[in-house]
């Protein structure tokens, strides 16, 4: 397999241990039993062609399908440190999210496409910074406008061609498919974007014959590279490597762009996969640093890079890899993403190719839903419908922009969040009692002592959640408090609702609150959920014809002034 030799710019991708590429010290080659690998440079980019036939590109998707891991949610900020030490790395293409899923993953995309897409490396070298985005056209001009300041922008559009995608999740036809395909490249194109990806979704599971029409209509249209996902990490590596070199054979247009590769690892064989794509012609490889991703995770970078540094020149059949969490691993058959829970939602098949209870597994929710950052507004409603809640869509697109503000800052959205988001949106807070100062003495020498607000205001509250984030830098940074409370003691019973769990779950309220005082913003925070959580007892209890837990707060607190 003498086609698949990589030099210089996988070596490039092992720099840990050669140092940073800033420093200037001489690459040593990758050792080992290989011979030492000649260094070659790398060659121009240009998006559809690569001059030296040997040559692999090195996708880096950790930014994307990295962060669709349950609970590896990253904020902008980090995301940015990541994607310079992937550019130290020397990976060619770094995609950097889905610009269309929250305001922070714009952000993101925007903020890598101007800095690390914009700091050319001694030699030339500067990643090429790529958004995600489906094919409507909202998403495809969002994702634009976030890479469109980097040197090499590209906007990667996918759209779905298995059967039970088309059928179940999207509801197109074959045609529409096409069509909607077609126009979004013809769209980007009309943008000002000529570095284009296509993914046709679950190529893995998708008709070879359709898979062929679709590429050579997306090639017409103006799509540069064509990547093809084993989106549920069905094949074999025989099959993917056939599959591959099939469309390079079948699909009109091909040899005049770029085949790559996106092997999900649900069978553990995302990185054989992957090698094997290579083996069929693929000549650009979509990983992820230490495999993580989606579920099982992806084929994994170092893997990839690895395999390819010391085997290129080898046969490649016999290399196989099992190291990711395939089955049995704890996300193994966990969903985050919007696109996935709407298809699980949908039809479970369009995203598991077994069910847990196969090998024994049981879970709570039919649908494996982890709510988080990259959740669509299918799997919230879902969730607000498990715990008890219709809203009409005005208020659902409400609850679930707050919600995304909120999932940009916090990896795990829990049951209690999104109680406190609907009961925010729900029953508008009621202004009973405002902040005017407040005084806190402590220090290691006496007794420190504080005005308890509880004391004040008379109602009994617990603490579920309490977090703290610096919106700013510095020494005067803005300290951003959240607090999530329920009632308590004579209150506790107020407000329960169904779990779908099983049980009952209390109902939550939420506030936040800001100061460079962490004190006094978690005072605030405090103050402003009481002042939601007082509204929704007292609107129950004057429904109930009772004397309101406001009116019961401000006259237990009139006492306690007059007794003071
Ligand atoms: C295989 C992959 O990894 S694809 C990438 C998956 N990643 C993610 O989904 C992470 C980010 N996702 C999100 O933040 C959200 O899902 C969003 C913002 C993209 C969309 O949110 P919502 O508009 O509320 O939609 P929701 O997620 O509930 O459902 C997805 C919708 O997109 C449609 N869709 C899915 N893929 C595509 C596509 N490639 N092109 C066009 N439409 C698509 C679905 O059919 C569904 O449409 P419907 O609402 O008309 O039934
Ligand atoms: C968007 C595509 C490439 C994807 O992540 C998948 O199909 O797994």
């Amino acid at each position: 397999m003498a086609s698949c030799i990589v030099r210089q710019p996988l070596l490039a991708g092992c720099r840990a241990t050669a140092g940073p590429r800033s420093s200037g010290r001489r690459m040593q080659p990758v050792r080992a039993t290989a011979a030492p690998q000649q260094q070659r440079a790398r060659p121009e980019y240009v998006p559809n062609r690569i001059d030296d036939p040997d040559y692999v590109r090195i996708f880096d998707t950790t930014l994307r399908d990295g962060e669709q891991s349950p609970g590896a949610t990253l904020t902008s900020k980090e995301k940015l440190e990541i994607a310079k030490k992937l550019s130290q790395l020397g990976v060619d293409i770094i995609e950097a999210g889905f610009p269309i899923a929250s305001p922070d993953d714009f952000e993101a995309v925007r903020a890598i496409a101007m800095d690390v897409g914009n700091a050319v490396h001694d030699d030339g070298y500067v990643p090429v910074i790529c958004g995600l985005s489906r094919t409507r056209e909202k998403d495809l001009e969002t994702a634009w406008e976030a890479v469109r300041h980097a040197k090499l922008p590209r906007v990667h559009t996918f759209i779905a061609t298995s059967e039970i995608h088309m059928k179940y999740k999207l509801r197109m036809s074959p045609d529409q498919v096409i069509e909607n395909a077609v126009n979004a490249v013809k769209h980007l194109r009309s943008l000002g974007c000529s570095d284009i990806e296509f993914s046709p979704e679950d190529a893995g599971r998708s008709e070879p014959a359709f898979l062929y029409e679709i590429l050579a209509e997306v090639i017409k249209a103006g799509a540069t590279t064509l990547n093809i996902p084993d989106t549920t990490g069905w094949t074999l590596p025989h099959e993917f490597q056939s599959l591959i070199s099939k469309i390079k054979a079948n699909t009109p247009g091909a040899e005049g762009v770029i085949i790559s590769t996106h092997c999900q690892n649900d069978l553990g064989l995302s990185t054989a996969n992957s090698l094997a794509g290579a083996m069929g012609g693929a000549r650009q490889i979509e990983c992820t640093i230490n495999g993580i991703g989606e579920r099982a995770g992806n084929a994994s970078l170092e893997e990839v890079v690895m395999a390819i540094a010391l085997r290129g020149k080898d046969q490649m059949g016999g290399l196989w890899t099992g190291a990711r969490p395939a089955i049995v691993g704890a996300n193994a058959f966990a969903h985050e993403s919007g696109i996935h829970q709407d298809g699980m939602l949908k039809n479970r098949d369009t995203y598991e190719i077994m069910s847990p209870e196969t090998i024994g597994l049981q879970r709570v929710d039919a649908a494996g839903i982890v709510l988080g950052k990259h959740s669509g507004r299918n799997a919230l409603n879902t969730r607000l419908g498990q715990l008890g809640f219709q809203l009409p869509e005005d208020q659902l697109n409400d609850v679930f922009r707050r919600f995304k503000n909120l999932a940009d800052r916090k990896k795990n959205i829990s049951d209690e969040d999104v109680l406190a988001l609907v009961n925010d949106e729900v029953h508008q807070p009621t202004v009973v009692w405002v902040l005017e100062g407040l005084q806190v003495v402590c220090g290691s020498m006496g007794l420190p002592t504080a005005t308890a607000i509880d004391s004040l205001v008379r109602v009994q509250a617990e603490l579920v959640d309490y977090s703290v984030n610096s919106v700013t830098e510095g020494i005067e940074a803005l300290a951003n408090t959240r607090v999530v409370i329920r009632p308590a003691g004579k209150q506790a019973d107020e407000g329960y609702v169904a779990s779908y769990k099983g049980g009952r779950t209390q109902r939550s309220f939420s506030g936040s609150g800001a100061d460079e005082d962490i004190v006094v913003s978690s005072a605030r925070a405090y103050v402003s959920a009481l002042n939601k959580m007082i509204g929704f007892i007292s609107a129950k209890a004057a429904a109930n014809g009772a004397t309101s837990a406001a009116e019961a707060s401000q006259d237990g607190a009139a006492e306690e002034a007059v007794a003071a």
